[in-house]
Parts: structure tokens; C-alpha cells; sequence
């Protein structure tokens, strides 16, 4: 099954003479973990960005799980990303005012798919912590508590709640030392791989990328560059 087809793909931010990007094809398949690499404002985070649905593309097509969703309402949109989404952002986007497992239920809140398929979501996001070896000490911790490092790890639990098919990661291991940078892709993988979710996983650390099956280089698919 294809979880990703993007079709003579275009982007263009408002007010600029040229497209950031032109992708004539991508399609990625279920259960794949792909590293998508590339110089420092190539367009990445702007191709996670019209993944996720926080962007429209300006001409083009794209698919996800095999919907075409590149006209669909901001709101349909939104109820996507809540139901088939993990998405994990360089800025964790954790509620301060929410305890470390009041964020990773969250998503479970907005999605009564995610929510079934978690189950007990207390006790779901409690055995993702414990994955993730996060100290049983800090799970009614506000997250603002946390060191970066640990914010991260709770960002992680928070896109695997509920066994979304696909997650986007970008730069999610910036502030983590080589250590537990390593335990946290072990454990992204053993987890995506449990529940067959599909990785897109955006870094510049090139010992991620040699843990990736399928590595994209982003000038080799973007005619814009
Ligand atoms: N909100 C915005 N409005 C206008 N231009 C933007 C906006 N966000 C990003 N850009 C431009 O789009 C281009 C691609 O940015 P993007 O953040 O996608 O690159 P990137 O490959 O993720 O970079 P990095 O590796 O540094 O994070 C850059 O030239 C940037 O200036």
C-alpha cells in the first residue's frame, strides 16, 4: 500500500519569484522508514509541512493512505493528521500546563481512532514512557520540568500514541547526547515497527541516516533546486 504519492508536486511561498519545491513523483510505502536529507533550507521541513497538512501545496497532488488530500478543508485536514499522524517537530509543541502524560493522551482527545486503538490510554502512555526510559518519577511532572532531552522522549510517546500509520520526525534528536540519541532510534523503530507505522524522519546527523533503510536525497527529487 502506498502511504505517501505526491504527483507533479509545487511550492511556492507567498511573495517569491521561484518554487522552494518541484517534485514531478515521490512515493513511499507502508511500513518504510525513510531519511529524507539535504542542505540547510532545501525545503524539508516545508515538505513535512505539506505532508502533515500544515501547508497546501500550490499545484499538485498529494496522496496519503491513498486519499487525495492536497484540496481538502483545513479542517478535514486537521482530523487527518489527529487520526493517522504522529508528527514531531523541532519545537515539541508540549503543553506546558499538562502533566508528561496528560501530553502523550492528548492526541487521544482529539481522535476517537487513536483512542481506541490505545485502549487504557493511561496506562498506553505510561508503557510508552517506560519504552522510551523515561523516569517513572516524572510522569505527573509539568513538562516545562524536563530537560530537553527528556521533552523530546515525551514528544515521541505522544506521536506513537494510538498507533498512527505515519510519523513525521524533524530534527528530533537535536539536543540528545550520541547515547541516548541511539536508544531513541532503537526504540522509534522497535515501536514503528510494532505497530507498521511508516517513518519520514528529517536530520543532519549523518549517523541517523546510516540506520535508515531508504535515505532521500532531496536534490536528487526536487526540480527546484
Ligand atoms: N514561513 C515562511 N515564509 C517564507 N519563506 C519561508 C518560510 N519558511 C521557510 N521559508 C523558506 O523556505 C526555504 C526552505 O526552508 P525549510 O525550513 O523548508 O528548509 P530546511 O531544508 O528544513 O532547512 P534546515 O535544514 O535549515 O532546517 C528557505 O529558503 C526558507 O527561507
Amino acid at each position: 500500500m502506498n502511504i505517501v504519492e505526491l504527483n507533479e508536486l509545487r511550492y511556492r511561498w507567498k511573495g517569491q519569484s521561484s518554487d522552494i519545491l518541484r517534485i514531478p513523483e515521490l512515493t513511499i510505502t507502508k511500513g518504510e522508514h525513510v531519511f529524507l536529507r539535504g542542505e540547510s533550507g532545501s525545503g524539508k521541513t516545508t515538505l513535512l509541512n505539506l505532508l502533515a497538512g500544515i501547508l497546501s501545496p500550490t499545484e499538485g497532488s498529494i496522496k496519503l493512505l491513498e486519499k487525495d488530500l492536497s484540496h481538502a478543508s483545513s479542517m478535514a485536514k486537521d482530523r487527518f493528521r489527529a487520526d493517522h499522524m504522529g508528527v514531531i517537530f523541532q519545537q515539541f509543541n508540549l503543553l506546558p500546563y499538562l502533566s508528561v502524560v496528560d501530553n502523550v493522551t492528548l492526541p487521544c482527545h482529539f481522535s476517537a481512532r487513536r483512542k481506541k486503538q490505545a485502549g487504557d490510554i493511561q496506562a498506553s502512555a505510561i508503557q510508552l514512557l517506560d519504552h522510551l526510559q523515561l523516569h517513572e518519577g516524572l510522569r505527573k511532572s509539568l513538562v516545562t520540568e524536563l530537560s530537553v532531552g527528556q521533552q523530546q522522549r515525551v514528544a515521541v510517546a505522544r506521536a506513537l500514541i494510538g498507533q498512527p500509520e505515519i510519523i513525521i520526525a524533524d530534527e528530533p534528536t537535536s539536543a540528545l547526547d550520541t547515547s541516548t540519541r541511539d536508544r531513541f532510534i532503537e526504540l522509534l523503530f522497535s515501536q514503528a515497527e510494532a505497530q507498521q507505522s511508516t517513518i519520514i524522519f528529517v536530520s543532519h546527523d549523518p549517523h541517523i541516516a546510516e540506520r535508515f533503510p531508504r535515505v532521500i536525497e532531496l536534490s536528487e527529487i526536487n526540480e527546484a533546486l
